[in-house]
């Protein structure tokens, strides 16, 4: 599918952001592993969801859809999954691969996981080098990219320190942990989103967390059914944050929105900037931190975003990079390489998307510099590369652009937001 991007006078409305992606996929790997019924409101209905999902089908667990996000899944607990009768396709999606992969090192069966051309281009090692310390047995094409087999054996526990700050690594571990003789203890080089520490809290495992270690000691062999409820995904409310800061005379009202420090990092870089983006009705759903955003058009400024900060904004650096070109002086991105091992090397697609746009913007090896404000040009063609942030990003750039840009392969943005295009629609004034 392409999909020609179309230039708006201004945003309006008030809208609710479908379910944060990270989230749902925990929320259907915990209610799987409990014993009883959980029911998840809100589930993210995006293709890399429905993979996780599938999986659990697949694996034997009944799941059943009561309306639109709003499931029921009947827990097999810890030990209850059964072999798969065929390989498992994780399509685009790392958390789904990276995750399970943890699981099923330490179930007793055998598993190959599968996925597109992106996902099989992206490192595996990061996970089984670890799970393999722990006496996982993986086999993996060249040692490091799906397809991955899985032969399900008694793990002992690790005691280990991350090379780089990833959930999908830390979480796969955990999961790994669960199954491990012994106590499991990370930590991180930086923090990375808990979500997974947070869902594991509540489902009454005893996990301990202090800086940047965990420490988890499985005392109890059995997670209890519960209701989990999913807010809005931050990472998809950032499109629509950063096209009312750079629409003149735009104001959105984002309800439920997810605002876990941990994976919040793009609000601060809003602030920093000078962006008026306001949090009301701050609460706690579900164990995690959520409020409704008001978000209204602003003057914006340059911003340094490295370090700690990156692991908290990791996948809204591509539409950080368009607010940046929008604002006045210099923005730096650096410590960000892991952009590179994404579902496209996001750092390379930025780069010649704001050179296209006519953006003065220098490649760093993990990140870049941009100088702004600049008049984003189009009248270019762009590929996602099978990615679906590249796509949003664009869609959101060509908001402010009177001569269209064409996005090929944009079907991509239903890997994590298939509703971007609707919502857009219902806000824009055109
Ligand atoms: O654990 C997760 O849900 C995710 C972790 C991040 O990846 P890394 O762990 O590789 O940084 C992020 O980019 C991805 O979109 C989702
Ligand atoms: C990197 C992402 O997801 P995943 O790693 O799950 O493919 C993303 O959604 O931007």
């Amino acid at each position: 599918m392409n999909l020609k991007t179309r230039k708006c006078h201004k945003l309006k409305g008030d809208l609710t952001i479908p379910g944060d992606k990270s989230i749902s996929h925990r929320a259907i790997i915990f209610a799987s592993l409990a014993k009883g019924y959980s029911n998840l409101i809100g589930l993210l209905e995006s293709e890399d969801c429905l993979k996780t999902l599938n999986a659990f089908r697949l694996m034997g667990v009944p799941i059943e859809r009561n309306s639109k996000g709003n499931y029921t899944i009947k827990g097999v607990g810890l030990k209850g999954l059964k072999e798969a009768d065929r390989v498992i396709d994780c399509g685009n999606s790392g958390t789904s691969m990276r995750l399970l992969t943890g699981l099923l090192a330490a179930q007793d069966f055998y598993t190959v996981l599968s996925g597109d051309t992106s996902l099989r281009k992206r490192p595996m090692d990061r996970i089984i080098k670890p799970l393999r310390e722990m006496k996982a047995k993986i086999w993996a094409r060249r040692d490091n990219y799906a397809p991955l087999s899985i032969k399900g054996s008694q793990l002992s526990a690790i005691n280990y320190t991350l090379p780089v700050a990833s959930a999908q690594v830390k979480s796969a571990l955990l999961l790994a942990g669960l199954y491990a003789d012994g106590k499991t203890i990370l930590r991180e080089p930086g923090l990375s989103r808990d979500h997974t520490e947070r869902m594991l809290q509540g489902f009454g495992v005893n996990l301990k967390k202090s800086g940047l270690s965990i420490e988890l000691d499985l005392q109890k062999d059995r997670l209890e059914g519960q209701e989990i409820v999913i807010p809005a995904d931050i990472s998809s409310a950032a499109f629509f944050i950063t096209a009312a800061l750079i629409i003149d005379d735009s104001e959105l009202l984002l309800r439920n929105v997810g605002i876990n420090p941990s994976r919040s990092g793009f609000l601060k870089v809003v602030k920093d900037m000078g962006g008026d983006c306001q949090l009301i009705n701050k609460r706690v759903v579900s164990g995690e931190p959520v409020a409704d955003i008001i978000v209204k058009s602003s003057k914006l400024t340059g911003a340094n975003i490295s370090g700690d900060l990156i692991p908290t904004l990791i996948d809204e650096l591509p539409i950080i990079a368009i607010l940046a070109s929008r604002a006045e002086g210099r923005t730096v991105i650096k410590d960000a390489a892991e952009l590179r091992v994404k579902e496209s090397d996001r750092i390379t697609n930025m780069i010649s998307i704001l050179s296209n746009m006519g953006v003065n913007v220098q490649e760093l090896t993990d990140g870049m510099i941009i100088n702004g404000p600049v008049e984003l040009k189009g009248g270019f063609e762009v590929d996602s590369s099978g990615d679906h942030r590249i796509a949003m990003t664009v869609a959101i750039a060509g908001l402010l652009i009177d001569e269209p840009i064409l996005i090929n392969n944009s079907d991509s943005i239903k890997t994590s937001f298939p509703e971007f295009i609707d919502l857009l629609n219902k806000c824009s004034i055109t």
